[in-house]
């Protein structure tokens, strides 16, 4: 198939070198597609039907139309005949849903095993055949206990049942996932951006598609799954990338923070913008030939509220107005017998009078200007947050030093999602056709309304842990933010089955969830090995070569290593490290077979994962945050990185929470 498309030959077929041009990124684009993947299968199942599917139960029993390879992509031979369906077509979806209990008409199931790109076993289930065992899916579990290196892969081979309803689920309906720490939410995410684009092709490249993550290193983590899986064209970016309109150099109280993320300023934004409309004083006055045709100021107002009330952008109101000036002087001429067409409306609404009473009544909207003024002058802020905040809530918001001008202003990331409102209230966000928000519990309210503008006219999937919430405005329930994001009625699902963390380890992190989030349920494994804990204490003398012992013995194993720290105590390990000769890398630096030691500041740890990771002084990882649940939050998302090993190395005493005390 890369052949066919290297050798096509366009020179005959395009008229001038542009329609050349486009054509050739086409076909590039194709020819990248295609590209070979040394260690990643064309095809990883076989379905044997025991019908040819859309031949009906009756149909005859031809082998060849009934069997089917899947991969990750649609592969054809020289004829065009398929040899591999894609994993995403309707007939392979049997291969991550058929049972024993519901066979969905499959005979057998065949898995097979890969080592770097070379095929070494098969496994098959007999789904219909009541003489065969239960298999225990060993294939499966090699692929789960498989040592992470390197970034993110694609789990296209083993998707579970309770994962593939929700990345099958239709492109109309939104979806939000709660799942404990390394139930496969993100993978699940990625898949489903995958899947829609298949079903929904050509609607999709039309409006776009979006993956929203915490970190710029996460989104680094995850970046090569979507084109593994041969999908080239799905933006990334953080919720911070999505509103960089002003220069982010300022950083907020948590108290101003969690201010400013509350839905409240959305109505004090509103206001403010509103206010920019100044009621008409004057008439206005439109001189055409030998006639002037006046409308005076009350009417001019009539007008004005009208679009006020309809509530529509400021800056499509601001488009309106000048027309309906123009029909009023319309009204006028055909009072006075004249017979004026669209032409005149058109005249009149760029008359000079008309268009400079537009500019006085309704002048353009500056959002950065806006907000500016609402957090430096007390006095309109008090004005537009009447009702709304609390004169002590005005307080906070406003700064000490107000800022000469938008450019100089130290904006906060808060500030920037308040500048995004505001651009929209005075122009549409464009709305892409499907938007996936991973680690969704972090989210302010604001924050959640400026990625539901971006889906308004599309579909969501909102993936997060309300355990694993460590900002001081993460949601305290899903139903709470899918109403935020624009979309109360998304349907809420639960994941459970942990594919990372093993046994032991995930029920020493679970010690904390009462005390972090009371109703959630404890995650289970599916991991074989009970895994690698060990909690070793230490001295305030001796802990930093405990750690550097730690990391050596993790060394020893196979796969990737993560020391993960409190941010403050990173500079000191790194040193230390480098001392003791011990090279390592930053999270979202690749990891690679020489170079698999990462230091990661726990706060950069939300998402990723470690085969062995060294946890250093949870008391110091507890104390960097600003209250103590969030604290334990942020341990908990330390705590769950593990696939194979945990070792906790501290000096100072464990939180009660851990202990049991
Ligand atoms: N069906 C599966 N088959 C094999 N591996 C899986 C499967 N589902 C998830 N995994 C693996 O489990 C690990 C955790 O998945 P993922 O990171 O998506 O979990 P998560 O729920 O987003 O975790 P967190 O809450 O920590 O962000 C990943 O390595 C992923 O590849």
């Amino acid at each position: 198939m890369r052949a066919d498309a290297e050798s096509l030959d366009i020179a005959d077929v395009t008229a001038n070198w542009v329609n050349a041009e486009v054509l050739q990124a086409q076909i590039d684009s194709r020819i990248k597609a295609l590209a070979d993947h040394a260690h990643t299968p064309l095809f990883f199942g076989r379905l044997d039907y025991l019908h040819a599917p859309g031949a009906g139960e009756d149909g005859p029993e031809d082998a060849d139309a009934s069997r089917f390879y899947i991969g990750r992509r649609h592969v054809h031979d020289a004829d065009g005949d398929p040899m591999v369906v894609d994993w995403r077509a309707p007939v392979s979806q049997p291969f991550y849903r058929a049972s024993r209990k519901e066979p969905m008409d499959v005979a057998l199931r065949r898995r097979f095993g890969f080592t770097g790109g070379e095929l070494t076993a098969y496994e098959d289930e007999h789904l219909t055949d009541p003489a065969a065992e239960e298999t225990t899916g060993r294939l499966l579990q090699a692929e789960i206990e498989r040592p992470r290196v390197g970034p993110m892969r694609d789990i296209v081979a083993t998707i579970q049942p309770e994962q593939d309803v929700i990345v099958r689920a239709g492109l109309a309906g939104s979806v939000c996932v709660q799942g404990a720490p390394g139930t496969g939410k993100t993978a699940v995410g990625l898949h489903r951006v995958a899947y829609l684009l298949y079903a929904h092709r050509e609607r999709l490249a039309r409006t776009g598609t979006l993956v929203i993550g915490p970190n710029d290193s996460f989104l680094r983590y995850i970046e090569q799954v979507l084109p593994a899986l041969g999908e080239l064209d799905v933006q990334q970016a953080t919720v911070e990338g999505l509103v960089a309109h002003v220069e982010v150099r300022g950083e907020d109280s948590p108290e101003a923070a969690r201010l400013k993320g509350d839905a409240r300023m959305a109505e004090v934004l509103r206001r403010a913008v509103r206010s920019g409309v100044t009621m008409p004083t004057e008439p206005v006055v439109v001189v055409r030939g030998s006639r002037r045709w006046r409308i005076p100021a009350y009417e001019l107002e009539e007008i004005v509220r009208e679009l006020l009330d309809r509530g529509i952008r400021h800056g499509a109101a601001r488009e309106a107005l000048p027309r309906r000036i123009a029909h009023a002087v319309l009204v006028r001429m055909e009072a006075a017998g004249e017979a004026p067409d669209d032409r005149v409306q058109d005249a009149v609404a760029r008359n000079p009078a008309v268009k400079a009473a537009v500019k006085a009544i309704w002048p353009p909207a500056d959002p950065a200007r806006t907000v500016l003024r609402l957090l430096s002058d007390a006095d309109f802020l008090a004005e537009h947050a009447e009702g709304v905040l609390t004169p002590g809530e005005q307080r906070t918001l406003l700064w000490p030093k107000p800022p000469r001008s938008v450019r100089s202003a130290r904006w906060s990331a808060a500030d920037a999602v308040l500048v995004d409102e505001a651009r929209d209230l005075a122009e549409r966000t464009p709305s892409l056709g499907h938007v996936v928000l991973d680690e969704a519990q972090d989210l302010s309210p604001m924050q959640y309304r400026a990625v539901g503008r971006r889906c308004s006219t599309g579909s969501v999937t909102v993936l997060g842990d309300i355990a694993q919430g460590t900002t001081p405005w993460s949601t305290p329930g899903w139903p709470e933010a899918l109403t935020h994001l624009g979309k109360p009625d998304a349907r809420i699902e639960e994941l459970t089955e942990g594919f990372r963390v093993p046994r032991d380890v995930i029920a020493y992190a679970s010690r904390l969830l009462p005390s972090i989030a009371p109703g959630l349920k404890e995650a289970t494994s599916v991991r074989e090995s009970a895994g690698d804990l060990r909690v070793l204490p230490s001295t305030a003398g001796t802990h930093e070569d405990a750690v550097l012992e730690a990391c050596r013995a993790a060394l020893t194993r196979e796969g990737s290593v993560g020391l993960i720290a409190a941010a403050p105590r990173v500079p000191a390990l790194s040193a230390a490290l480098s001392a003791a000769g011990l090279p390592h890398l930053a999270p979202g630096e690749e990891t690679s077979p020489d170079a698999r030691l990462t230091l990661v500041p726990a706060t950069l740890a939300k998402g990723l994962e470690y085969d062995y990771v060294v946890l250093d002084e949870p008391a110091a990882i507890t104390a960097a945050e600003p209250d103590e649940r969030t604290g334990l939050r942020r341990l908990y998302v330390a705590l769950t990185r593990a696939v194979s090993g945990l070792t906790v190395v501290h000096a100072e005493p464990l939180p009660d929470a851990l202990t049991g005390r």
